[in-house]
């Protein structure tokens, strides 16, 4: 349904998936359910209000993809990056949650740079891949967290409202930029995805 909403080609998810777990050897998923279970957690996005982020309180940081660069930036480096590999271009000794999808084929060569690392898929998980739910990093670490058992989830810089692109959502944005129809499209579904989770009548 999302998939032909968006023109995303399932074959091509698989593809992904298979060359991702091809290189996944060791499944890290205990290590990163200690990290988070029991935890506050924050969910750091790449929104526009990203710049303006104070100090993040939280026992455990979770970073969304273009993100991870800002914390870096800054001299905070993040437990959990969860990451569709086009964002990232700094690789802190996190815990990586990689995304397998039918474009990020040719970024997978940022693996290289990545010591423990979990891999997620769109489609029906296999071998070594996990399958936690969400759609855009953001509120795929919302989930992640959530599944692994999270005490609190706390988000920053998750501007899904907004009509401009964070600068950090990709390397080569110097500035924001002007919301543009697939982002719109892409967070409009994590919104969703977010509302219904912390729906109160759940
Ligand atoms: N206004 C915004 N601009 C960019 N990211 C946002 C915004 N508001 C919330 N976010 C969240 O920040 C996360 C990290 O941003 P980034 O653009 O790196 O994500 P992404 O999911 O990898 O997107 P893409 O599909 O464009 O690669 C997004 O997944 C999204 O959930
Ligand atoms: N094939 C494909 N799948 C996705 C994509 C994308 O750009 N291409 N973006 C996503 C959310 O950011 C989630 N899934
Ligand atoms: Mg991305």
């Amino acid at each position: 349904m999302i998939r032909r909403e968006f023109g995303f080609s399932e074959r091509e998810d698989y593809r992904s998936a298979l060359v991702l777990n091809m290189i996944i050897r060791e499944d890290f998923e205990d290590l990163l359910r200690s990290k988070i279970m029991g935890r506050e957690v924050a969910v750091v996005g790449a929104g526009p209000s990203l710049n303006a982020l104070k100090d993040v309180e939280e026992d455990v940081i979770v970073a969304a993809d273009g993100a991870t660069n800002y914390l870096v930036s800054r001299g905070i480096i993040p437990d959990v990056v969860v990451t569709d590999l086009d964002g990232i271009e700094t690789y802190p000794d996190s815990i990586y949650v990689v995304h397998a999808h039918g474009d990020n084929i040719s970024k997978m060569w940022k693996l290289s740079y990545m010591g423990i690392v979990l891999g997620t898929s769109q489609v029906f998980p296999f071998g070594r891949l996990k399958l936690y739910g969400g759609f855009t990093d953001g509120d795929r670490a919302v989930v992640m967290a959530m599944t692994l058992g999270a005490k609190r989830i706390t988000t920053y810089a998750m501007d899904l409202d907004s009509d401009k692109i964070g600068m950090y959502s990709k390397p080569f944005y110097k500035n924001d930029v002007p919301m543009n129809y697939v982002k719109r499209k892409k967070l409009n579904v994590a919104k969703e995805i977010l509302h219904t989770l912390f729906r109160k009548d759940l």
